[in-house]
């Protein structure tokens, strides 16, 4: 049974990609509440960008179903728009629109919540623009305001991407590889402004990483995936070895896999 906290769950879920019958989610069942602080792990192809995406509806995945919020994620459907304003994504490439300002850029954040002809006119009130103003404030980047989102570093582009995120008033942030780009004090510091969000607003926050020290200093709970399954569920602090193992090993991962492929033919 699901429980009522649930901010995230996964419900036998798996996927695999048109043209390649390799599973890339492959039975994921998993359960994320709210407020909850989670980070990511897996080797690179494990699919977690995979998983990620597959909360915005953006992967369309072939088997299982996912809830948010206690909404059943069905595609073409209402409720894929009440989820996608819920579930806001931070990027390894901030995707930023260059030729606007860092302001413009954090005001794109509410076009899901504004009237779709004033977004595309870029109409904003000026209590939108006051609130997009205090979102880059509490990121530090007020004065940063009326610059082109080109004209800043890495670590200042993710704040602004992180602003932007919030000005969508997300219940959950979905964060992709976030630090990937960047040196590792400014990830300290992104990865702290998420955690401050995270307790602050409550806000769930599930963050796919690289970076193990990273993953073990910030993540509550820290989910690995190898092979396109959930083989590490476990909080800070025990993490140990074996997990590890079991999350990077390639010999692991190929065990993990074909357990799967025979769970499969039987
Ligand atoms: N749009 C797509 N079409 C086809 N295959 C894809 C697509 N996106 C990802 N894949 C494949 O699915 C697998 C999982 O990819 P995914 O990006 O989810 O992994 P990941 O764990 O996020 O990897 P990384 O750490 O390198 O970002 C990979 O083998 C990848 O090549």
């Amino acid at each position: 049974m699901m429980n009522s906290n649930a901010a995230i769950h996964f419900f036998d879920v798996s996927h695999s990609y048109k043209g390649n019958s390799q599973k890339v989610l492959n039975q994921v069942h998993l359960e994320i509440e709210k407020g909850e602080f989670c980070t990511i792990l897996g080797r690179s192809g494990a699919g977690k960008s995979t998983f990620l995406r597959s909360m915005t509806g953006f992967v369309q995945v072939e088997e299982g179903s996912i809830f948010i919020n206690g909404d059943e994620l069905r595609y073409y459907s209402s409720s894929l728009r009440k989820i996608r304003k819920n579930v806001a994504m931070i990027f390894q490439h901030y995707n930023l629109v260059n030729r606007l300002t860092n302001l413009q850029n954090v005001l794109c954040g509410m076009l899901q919540n504004i009237p779709s002809q004033r977004g595309i006119l870029g109409w904003y009130t000026e209590k939108e623009k006051k609130q997009a103003l205090e979102l880059l404030d509490r990121v530090g980047l007020a004065d940063f305001a009326h610059k082109r989102a080109d004209q800043l570093s890495g670590g200042q582009k993710q704040r602004v991407g992180i602003a932007r995120a919030l000005a969508q008033d997300p219940k959950i942030i979905l964060a992709d590889e976030p630090v990937a780009s960047l040196d590792p004090v400014t990830s300290g510091e992104i990865m702290e402004l998420l955690k401050q969000i995270n307790k602050e607003e409550n806000i769930t926050v599930v963050i796919s990483l690289h970076q193990i020290e990273l993953a073990k200093q910030y993540g509550e709970r820290m989910i690995g995936f190898a092979g396109g399954k959930v083989v590490i569920d476990t909080t800070a602090g025990f993490l140990t070895d074996g997990d590890l193992a079991e999350i990077y090993d390639v010999t692991k991962e190929k065990e993990n896999t074909n357990h799967s492929i025979e769970k499969q033919i039987i």
